[in-house]
């Protein structure tokens, strides 16, 4: 049984897309309901084309549901205006283009812009150099994000986004360029904040580590959104995959680990 992930009443962000329209025609999106609650890691995944990007687009606003609503804090978002909403949602989108010449520090910074008002500067300065130390790049704050390497560039991105002090984190596939350990240590950071997060994931692995739930996109629709334990199972990867997955224990503690494999026919 599909279950979805609607109903607590400590949700942050409450999704219910009856229906997003496709430029050219068509359904971008449809039956897709789901909430992410206070602190919560929610995965997307899903082929490719399957949503998630436009799905990503649909909470930001970007694009706008014909039917459904999206809410934050029990707001309506398309009645927010794009000064709150960019206090309370930042993105860390997968065709970011900022401009290479700006250094670092001056790109992380860019963070703060929509609380720029409210608070001082040392405060927003004290703020900025947090987030790069958080992220590990204390050494490169001076160099232009031209002189960065991707996975450099990522946690930079990493940076504005915690920079931005938000309710919610939208991920792009944010361990593009980043290596192994990169991967794990950027989704720790980003969980060890509190901050609510819906993430696009396509490694499955990293996936059952950092997801508190998963929401598995099939064309455009919600195949299942539950725990990780419940969702990555061949019942549900399968038919959206051609994927199976099984558990063997570890070697040395004896903790299931999940293998997943394309089965081989005939
Ligand atoms: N602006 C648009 N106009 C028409 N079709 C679009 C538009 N944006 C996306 N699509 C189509 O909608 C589908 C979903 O795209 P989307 O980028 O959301 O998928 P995705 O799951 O993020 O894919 P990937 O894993 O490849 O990044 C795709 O078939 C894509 O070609």
């Amino acid at each position: 049984m599909t279950e979805d992930c609607l109903g607590t009443p400590e949700s942050v962000l409450s999704v219910n897309i009856l229906s997003l329209a496709r430029p050219g025609g068509g359904e971008l999106l449809s039956a897709i309901r789901f909430e992410a609650r206070a602190g919560e890691c929610l995965a997307v995944i899903g082929p490719n084309g399957s949503g998630k990007t436009s799905l990503l687009r649909a909470i930001s606003q970007e694009l706008a549901p014909l039917k459904g609503e999206i809410r934050l804090l029990g707001r309506s978002m398309s009645a927010l205006s794009r000064q709150q909403r960019a206090r309370q949602v930042a993105v860390l989108a997968q065709n970011d283009t900022p401009d290479m010449r700006l250094s670092l520090e001056d790109y992380v910074a860019l963070g703060r812009i929509p609380h720029v008002r409210d608070v001082p500067r040392d405060v927003h300065d004290a703020i900025v150099a947090s987030a790069i130390k958080e992220t590990g790049l204390q050494r490169l704050r001076r160099r232009s994000l031209s002189a960065l390497s991707g996975g450099e560039r990522q946690r930079a991105a990493l940076a504005r986004v915690l920079a931005q002090t938000p309710d919610l984190v939208l991920l792009d596939e944010p361990t593009n360029h980043l290596d192994p350990p990169g991967r794990m240590e950027l989704l720790s950071l980003v969980k060890s904040k509190g901050i609510t997060v819906v993430a696009v994931l396509h490694d499955l692995s990293l996936t059952e580590s950092f997801a508190d739930r998963v929401l598995l996109l099939s064309q455009g629709k919600s195949a299942i959104c539950d725990t990780p334990e419940r969702v990555l199972v061949s019942e549900y990867l399968y038919p959206v995959f051609g994927l199976t997955s099984f558990t063997v224990p570890h070697p040395d503690t004896g903790k299931a680990l999940r293998i997943f494999e394309v089965p081989h026919h005939g």
